[in-house]
């Protein structure tokens, strides 16, 4: 049982099944570089460290796994950015909320807590996504992965959020899909819930590094996993 004023969660891979959408976005990008697609399973492993690092985990997919991050040339980058939000900015909001999330959502909210969503997306997809989808209505505050000069796994945004929800952090929950939402609620000191249904780069959760691991995001409320702190 957690005592907590505020959860902030994860949009892809916790709320939104976004990855279908990624990844044809990067595949529509890499045939109008004349690259080959890469299968949907392996776009899904690149995503969690915002859009850059996605597309250039994608340019560098060919190369020995150990050069995966590396610094593609920067004129390719560009084009490859460039490309990738046109063909993003057409598709993203046809991704779909997970089983589970708009009940999750309205439970946590009926309870009396303050909601945020926490993003490491670029602003100009997540708020059409959450307005489209339905969700945005839920939250008191979203924080994107350009919003601040830092993203997870720097604790920067959920300590953003807390101030500005005026909570301490340790009275706030995160739920995340990935190792780099568990190491920015550890940084910031809340609670860390994960589901397992998302993007973790392919690998599963640690059960050890998280406070508690959920089905869907129904469980929090249906597991009594919450106290809300008054
Ligand atoms: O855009 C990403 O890289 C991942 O976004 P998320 O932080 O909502 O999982
Ligand atoms: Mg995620």
């Amino acid at each position: 049982m957690f005592r907590v004023k505020a959860v902030m969660l994860d949009l892809d891979g916790t709320l939104i099944n976004s990855a279908p959408e990624i990844a044809s976005a990067i595949n529509l990008m890499l045939a109008d570089l004349n690259r080959p697609a890469l299968p949907a399973k392996q776009v899904e492993r690149y995503i969690g460290e915002g859009a850059a690092v996605l597309i250039k985990r994608c340019l560098n997919s060919q190369l020995d796994v150990s050069r995966l991050n590396d610094e593609p040339d920067a004129a390719l980058f560009a084009q490859a950015e460039k490309l990738f939000f046109a063909h993003y900015a057409n598709n993203v909001t046809d991704s779909k909320p997970y089983d589970g999330v708009i009940e999750g959502l309205q439970a946590l909210r009926d309870k009396g807590l303050k909601l945020a969503c926490v993003t490491n997306k670029p602003e100009k997809f997540t708020l059409p996504l959450l307005q489209k989808s339905g969700l945005a209505e839920f939250f008191e505050m979203v924080v994107s992965g350009d919003s601040l000069p830092k993203k997870k796994p720097d604790p920067i945004q959920l300590q953003h959020i807390c101030a500005k929800l005026d909570v301490h952090t340790f009275e706030a929950m995160l739920v995340g899909d990935s190792e780099t939402d568990i190491t920015a609620a550890h940084a910031a000191g809340c609670f860390i819930v994960t589901v397992p249904y998302g993007y973790n780069q392919g690998r599963p959760i640690d059960e050890s590094t998280v406070d508690a691991m959920i089905e869907d995001l129904t469980e929090l409320v249906s597991q009594d996993l919450i106290t809300v702190l008054l």
